[in-house]
């Protein structure tokens, strides 16, 4: 029998382990390359304007280290105009949790492909109603060591689904990767998804 292997058709410029899932859920494997950039807001730079460089610098950055088209995505909560990346400790993450409790606030993904297109990107923006959560909650919640690396100290799929009433927008998005937008980049880009259509 003969071992079809498929070789990856793209570099992912990411540690996330949950932007290599949903990347495989629509069929597409990749080669993974982690990047470190700097990731500080400019001074009044606005947050869609920051997630979308951070995803172009990501892919950027990956592009001197593949030559197969290079996938870079950067998320942030926004609440009160204020951007919300990752929490440095227990006491950021339950500040940031606090400021969420019972209120509304969007979630900023954008996504960047170099190929031969050239860089191609674009940026989601989804409505997120969270209940109110109590400290006790925000503690017992810290403790189970989900939000660390989840921007603004949450993780819509994992435990943090019983705050999250409504979302208006792309669940993918908030994940970590919007599929729809990131689906007709790479087409465009000709990265093949699992119905082989590229563009
Ligand atoms: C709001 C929210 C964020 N997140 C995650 C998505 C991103 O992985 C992370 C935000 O950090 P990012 O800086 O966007 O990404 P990352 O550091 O995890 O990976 P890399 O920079 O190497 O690509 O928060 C969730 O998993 N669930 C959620 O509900």
């Amino acid at each position: 029998m003969t071992d079809v292997t498929t070789l990856p058709a793209l570099c992912l410029a990411s540690a996330s382990p949950r932007r290599r899932e949903l990347l495989a859920s629509i069929g597409v494997d990749v080669e993974v390359c982690p990047v470190d950039i700097d990731e500080a807001p400019r001074a009044g730079e606005p947050a869609d304007a920051y997630v979308s460089r951070l995803a172009r610098e990501k892919a950027h950055a990956g592009s001197r280290l593949s030559a197969l088209p290079v996938l870079g995505s950067d998320t942030a909560v926004v609440c009160d105009g204020e951007i919300l990346g990752k929490p440095h400790d227990q006491h950021h993450a339950a500040e940031m949790l606090r400021s969420l409790s019972g209120r509304v606030h969007r979630v900023l993904t954008a996504v960047a492909v170099t190929g031969p297109a050239g860089m191609l990107d674009a940026c989601v923006a989804t409505r997120v109603v969270m209940r109110e959560i109590a400290d006790q909650e925000i503690a017992a919640y810290w403790a189970t060591g989900e939000p660390a690396d989840k921007a603004g100290g949450y993780a819509i799929q994992g435990l943090a689904a019983i705050f999250i009433e409504r979302i208006e927008g792309s669940h993918s998005a908030v994940v970590g990767l919007p599929l729809y937008e990131t689906a007709m980049l790479l087409s465009r880009q000709g990265v093949p998804l699992w119905n082989g259509a590229v563009g």
